[in-house]
């Protein structure tokens, strides 16, 4: 599969001073996004930040906002909902909702940061309907634990 194969992300520039977001390196799953603004995190706070930048997604794709893992192992940076949803349809402005997950130190952002990555991928998009019986399966209903393997915990 060759870059050629996939329709182009097509971005609109809405702060035409900020650089068109990019792969920082060829075959990178992520497109850095930029800090629209300059914005202070104080520890375990949450603010929604701009990126300057509209998408049209080819339909039949979602975008999915990840957080940054430099940022995140070395400041806490991390994103509330993420990944964060962008719908192919959505032509607003894309914001990240960043949190600092640090418990004492406030996070600096200058604008042109790279705050976070917008990953592309394919989706399913089936119709739903409602049934009054769904098919058995071998785990059945058992989840949150139910397989074991949770000593990990202990030591929490
Ligand atoms: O991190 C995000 C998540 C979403 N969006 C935009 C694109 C997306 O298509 C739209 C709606 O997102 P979502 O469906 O997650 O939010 P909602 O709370 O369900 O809002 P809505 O009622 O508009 O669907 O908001 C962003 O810019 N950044
Ligand atoms: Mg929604």
């Amino acid at each position: 599969m060759t870059p050629d194969t996939y329709p182009p992300l097509r971005i609109r520039r809405l702060d035409p001073d900020l650089p068109l977001p990019s792969r920082a390196h060829p075959g990178d799953a992520g497109v850095d996004l930029y800090a629209a603004t300059d914005l202070v995190l104080a520890p375990g706070t949450r603010q929604l930040v701009g990126t300057g930048i509209a998408i049209a997604l080819p339909f039949g794709t979602v975008g999915l906002i990840h957080p940054r893992s430099g940022l995140a192992a070395r400041a806490g940076l991390s994103i509330v909902n993420a990944p964060g949803t962008v719908d192919a349809g959505y032509r607003g402005e894309i914001k990240v909702c960043l949190i600092n997950l640090d418990r004492d130190a406030a996070i600096a952002i200058s604008r042109g940061d790279r705050i976070a990555q917008l990953v592309v991928q394919r989706v399913e998009l089936p119709d739903v309907i409602e049934v009054d019986e769904l098919d058995d399966t071998e785990r059945g209903a058992g989840g949150h634990g139910s397989s074991g393997g949770h000593a990990i915990l202990a030591e929490g």
